[in-house]
């Protein structure tokens, strides 16, 4: 068995007039995140960890943010093709863990519905998909609300043959 894994991480800043998207789900608040798509700071991290695990670069480079075919887009059908790309060269996710670093708002009513549009998208058990959120007790810029971060990683799997 060949194991590959990979880190990603992310940064959006909160704005006012933009939803809040986090792992596919739309949560009530009054700010959203900035970007050229839909900001989905969870997502890119976590696309960030696949593409990582085999040195396919970031995703900048698979999607570039001056295309206007990622404006507004939802990071959930990025994620699918790059997960049909983990799938092209033979691997398979043998699981992923990621955290949402936010001070606000409370993130825990909506991990289930992130873990299974994950899950969906990546084809996988959502037994297989992890996701946690943490404050940081009000320090730096996530703790000022300025801005919310997200990282993942990621084990990949394939047989040796
Ligand atoms: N935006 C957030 C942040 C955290 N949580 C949940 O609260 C727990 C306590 O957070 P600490 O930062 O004080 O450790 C944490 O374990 C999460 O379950 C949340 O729901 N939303
Ligand atoms: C996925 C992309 C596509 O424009 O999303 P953005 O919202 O621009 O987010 P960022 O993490 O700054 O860069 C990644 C981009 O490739």
């Amino acid at each position: 068995m060949k194991i590959r894994v990979g880190i990603g991480y992310d940064v959006h800043a909160l704005v006012e007039g933009r939803p809040l998207i986090l792992g596919g789900v739309e949560i009530p608040y009054e700010r959203g995140l900035l970007g050229h798509s839909d900001a989905d700071v969870l997502i890119h991290a976590l696309m960030d960890a696949l593409l990582g695990a085999l040195a396919q670069g970031d995703i900048g480079a698979h999607f570039p943010d001056h295309d206007p075919r990622y404006a507004g887009i939802s990071s959930l059908l990025l994620l699918e093709q790059v997960a049909q790309l983990i799938k092209g060269q033979g691997y398979c996710i043998g699981n992923i863990d990621t955290i949402i670093v936010a001070e606000r708002p409370k993130l825990a009513p909506f991990i289930l519905q992130m873990r299974s549009n994950l899950a969906r998208a990546l084809e996988i058990e959502i037994g297989c998909v992890s996701v946690k959120a943490t404050t940081t007790e009000h320090l730096g810029f996530e703790g000022r609300s300025e801005g919310i971060g997200a990282q993942a990683i990621v084990g990949l799997e394939k047989d040796k043959a």
